[in-house]
């Protein structure tokens, strides 16, 4: 209990890895509205007939229709997606019995992550009492608001008692995080380091130190899984729970007494393979540690300090694999890995309880997530410093953005299959997706693409084919069902940066060595025959087609022997865009330029063009620009409704540049558009149809715009480059538009993601020139 008691600007923790000081925590805390938590509204309560419809008179009409069916409780309110997180303050992490109100930072923070990670609302109840019948009495009448109940931080042995009252008495899964969030990221986390160990779990032993509410759940969760009940021993303050102990014992540390003559945790560890610790700060020393078997699986879990440090750990044994609770170690093996997504599969499928299908399941989609390629963005949130799966990395990052379409399927379909899910999914690949989405609203926005690329799978070049994030993209861009990825590099280099990845290059990457590709004489002829009149020998065309990847990238593409190419993370984009050009040309009559699409929660996809190729484009320019982007609308599955951008609107403030503007509206209009288009006006007269009815109420854009056609380039980069920054919407871009074969361009730096989203964007434009 002594570091809960800092006084500010001591640090919280382990001194030598902690990052945060207690005077930053406790800001942080009181900083502007105090607390984590707020709650907002869902529907607009701005006028007289909004508070009709909201409250009285309106609101009777769904409480009639719920008094009449109580299903439809979860259409007409928040039930379905409201988690109550409730505790009695009894066993505030590892720091003891704290009471209910000292509780309330951990049940809000709780709370906080089911809403960060899984998007379900909820709210903590910090209820104070430590008599079991009065707390179970205050939490079961609740059931009507809530679609599930996530008991926290209940010591032992009240919380099984509480847990399985409430269970029989309400009808909407009660859980208690401690117990069964804790076994199955624990277990997710060991069936890995097991894995990565080369052992079997029915001769691997255990030791648990703690003997309460994680560790029982700990222990039960492992021999469901096949672990030994005479390989599993616990302990807890009085040393080690054998058989025929009576001091300390109660029925649920009875259950696993075991005969053997180890009496203390120091005796139990000798030889063990695995320890789990769910006690108390510093449980474990490092002559233990040194006690335990070759390859030891130390997770020392009691939060906010570990029964051991990894450090101390990896010191006595430097074979260990060492997992902790906390986020600032590598492993973390914490609860927050499980109970937002599993609650998110629970609510999803409204079943009725979450059984020991749902758990296994869960902890077998978290544990195989741990084995796949790790996105950037994990990286990018602090999560350590392996990011690929072996010791240092057992267990998925709690900011993996896959977690959600990964563990919440996998729960829901265990509930469907066995039986507890009360409205079952149709389709759970769509739900995956649709969960993802929940989360990125630029999933959605390329989903729709990507579906109709795995449909109609294609052949990309990615010309940089020996750069390590362009492998990871096209290992990626492969397993997505994209397509056939062709890496433009040396065999010998590709594989050896694949082997530093530890992740072998599966068998439906191609690779082409552009020196001693077979085809390079067939390029070069071709190259030829299109330079021959701009002062290109053969032998220039030769040494292109050999030497500079880009080149020989868009000769394939030209040539027929791929479909699109990707290209840009290392060269300039005048470079990129050089080499393409030798071999592929602009659309005739057609202008190339730059499409970015911005994907924002609030104003949905929105293109905005030419983000790339002309510095002041004239009307005429300007007019093909518009009429590539709607073109490029409609692929997207948008109906385009263009507006041209400038600091004016219909004509005020005056200026030079409304004018090319106006004229390539008037163009436009004289020729004939199958598009809506209307300018030139400022972005927020664009995107606000209300301000447009109130001012311009000729302007004949009938939405908000979606395509907009911006002055000049100067302007397009400022857009582009500040709203990623200024707003949590996200641009992906510049895509080259309007080249008689595709090819794109990706940002220099751009990392894996990027690279995949625009090869996945370059299939499709190939697969609907
Ligand atoms: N990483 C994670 O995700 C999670 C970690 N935890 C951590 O696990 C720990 C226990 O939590 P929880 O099970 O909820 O609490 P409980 O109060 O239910 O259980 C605590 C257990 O620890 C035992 N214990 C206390 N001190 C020692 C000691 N020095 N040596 C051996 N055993 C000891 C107690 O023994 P006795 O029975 O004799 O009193 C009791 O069995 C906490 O540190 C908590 O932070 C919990 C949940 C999730
Ligand atoms: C993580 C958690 O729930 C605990 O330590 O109690
Ligand atoms: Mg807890």
């Amino acid at each position: 209990m002594d570091d809960a008691r800092k006084t500010p600007g001591e640090i919280v923790g382990d001194t030598r890895t902690a990052r945060i000081t207690a005077e930053e925590a406790l800001a942080m805390h009181a900083e502007g509205r105090p607390g984590k938590l707020e709650i907002r509204l869902t529907k607009p309560l701005i006028t007289a007939r909004d508070l009709s419809l909201a409250y009285s008179p309106g609101v009777a009409e769904p409480c009639l229709h719920i008094h009449r069916d109580k299903k439809l409780a979860y259409d007409y309110t928040a039930k379905g997606n409201f988690v109550a997180v409730v505790s009695n303050g009894t066993a505030v992490l590892g720091l003891g019995n704290l009471g209910a109100l000292a509780s309330k930072p951990v049940m809000e923070g709780k709370a906080a992550l089911f809403k960060r990670f899984a998007d379900v609302d909820s709210i903590d109840l910090c209820v104070d009492t430590e008599d079991v019948d009065a707390f179970v009495n205050s939490v079961r009448y609740l059931g009507p608001s809530f679609g599930g109940i996530n008991l926290e931080d209940i010591k032992a042995p009240e919380c099984f008692v509480i847990e399985q009252r409430l269970r029989e008495l309400m009808d909407i899964p009660v859980f208690h995080d401690d117990q069964h969030g804790t076994a199955i990221v624990a277990a997710a986390g060991l069936i890995n380091a097991i894995h990565l160990t080369g052992r079997d779990i029915k001769t691997t032993k255990l030791v648990i130190n703690g003997a309460g509410a994680a560790s029982i759940a700990c222990a039960e969760l492992v021999k469901a899984m096949g672990m030994r009940p005479e390989n599993v021993l616990l302990c807890d303050t009085k040393g080690v729970i054998w058989r025929g102990r009576t001091e300390g014992m109660n029925q649920w540390k009875s259950a696993h007494a075991v005969e053997t003559p180890a009496r203390t945790l120091s005796q139990a560890l000798d030889g063990a393979d695995v320890f789990f610790g769910l006690s108390v700060k510093g449980a474990l020393t490092p002559d233990m540690v040194r006690a335990m078997a070759p390859k030891p699986i130390i997770f020392a879990m009691a939060n906010p300090d570990p029964e051991i440090t990894p450090d101390e750990a990896r010191s006595a044994r430097p074979d260990a694999i060492v997992a902790t609770g906390r986020s600032d170690y590598p492993n973390q093996v914490n609860n927050v890995l499980g109970f937002p997504f599993i609650f998110r599969g629970a609510l999803d499928v409204r079943a009725s309880t979450i059984n020991d299908a749902m758990k296994i399941a869960a902890a077998e989609a978290l544990a195989m997530l741990a084995r796949e390629d790790v996105p950037e963005e994990v990286a990018g949130a602090g999560a350590g410093k392996s990011l690929r799966f072996g010791p240092e990395y057992i267990i998925p990052n709690a900011f993996d953005p896959r977690l959600i379409s990964r563990v919440s399927p996998a729960v829901a379909k265990a509930a469907m299959e066995s039986g507890v899910a009360r409205k079952p999914l149709a389709d759970l690949h769509r739900y995956a997706r649709d969960l993802a989405n929940r989360l990125d609203a630029t999933v959605g926005a390329l989903e729709a693409i990507a579906e109709s690329v795995r449909n109609n799978p294609k052949r990309v070049v990615f010309a940089e084919g020996e750069e390590e994030k362009v492998i990871r993209a096209a290992i990626a861009f492969l397993n997505a069902g994209y397509g056939t990825p062709v890496l433009v590099g040396r065999e010998d280099r590709i594989n050896a940066i694949t082997a530093a990845l530890g992740i072998p290059l599966p068998a439906g990457i191609e690779i082409q060595n552009a020196r001693v590709s077979d085809s390079n004489v067939r390029y070069a002829e071709f190259l030829y025959k299109r330079k021959q009149r701009d002062g290109f020998l053969f032998r220039d065309c030769q040494r292109l087609v050999n030497q500079d990847r880009n080149v020989f990238a868009a000769c394939m593409v030209a040539c027929g022997d791929a479909d699109a190419i990707v290209t840009g993370s290392t060269r300039s984009y005048s470079v990129a865009m050089e080499g393409i050009s030798m071999a592929i040309d602009p659309v005739p009559g057609r202008s190339v330029f730059g499409l970015s699409i911005v994907v924002s929660r609030r104003a949905g996809t929105v293109l905005v063009a030419d983000t790339a190729i002309h510095e002041r484009p004239n009307a005429e320019t300007l007019a093909a620009i518009a009429r590539g982007s709607a073109a490029a609308a409609r692929r997207l599955g948008l109906e385009p409704r263009v507006a041209f951008l400038s600091f004016s609107t219909f004509g005020d403030p005056k200026g030079s540049i409304p004018g090319s503007i106006r004229d390539a509206v008037k163009l436009l209009a004289e020729r004939g558009a199958d598009f809506e288009f209307d300018g030139e006006m400022a972005a927020d007269v664009a995107l606000d149809p209300a301000l447009r009815a109130a001012l311009y109420p000729f302007c004949r854009l009938t939405g908000p715009a979606n395509v907009l056609i911006m002055p000049g380039l100067h302007a397009a980069h400022v857009l582009t480059k500040a709203v990623p920054k200024l707003t949590s919407s996200q641009v992906i871009g510049p895509l080259l538009t309007g080249l008689t074969h595709s090819a794109q361009i990706v940002p220099m730096q751009a990392g894996v993601n990027q690279i995949l989203d625009v090869a996945c964007l370059a299939a499709h434009a190939a697969a609907t020139k």
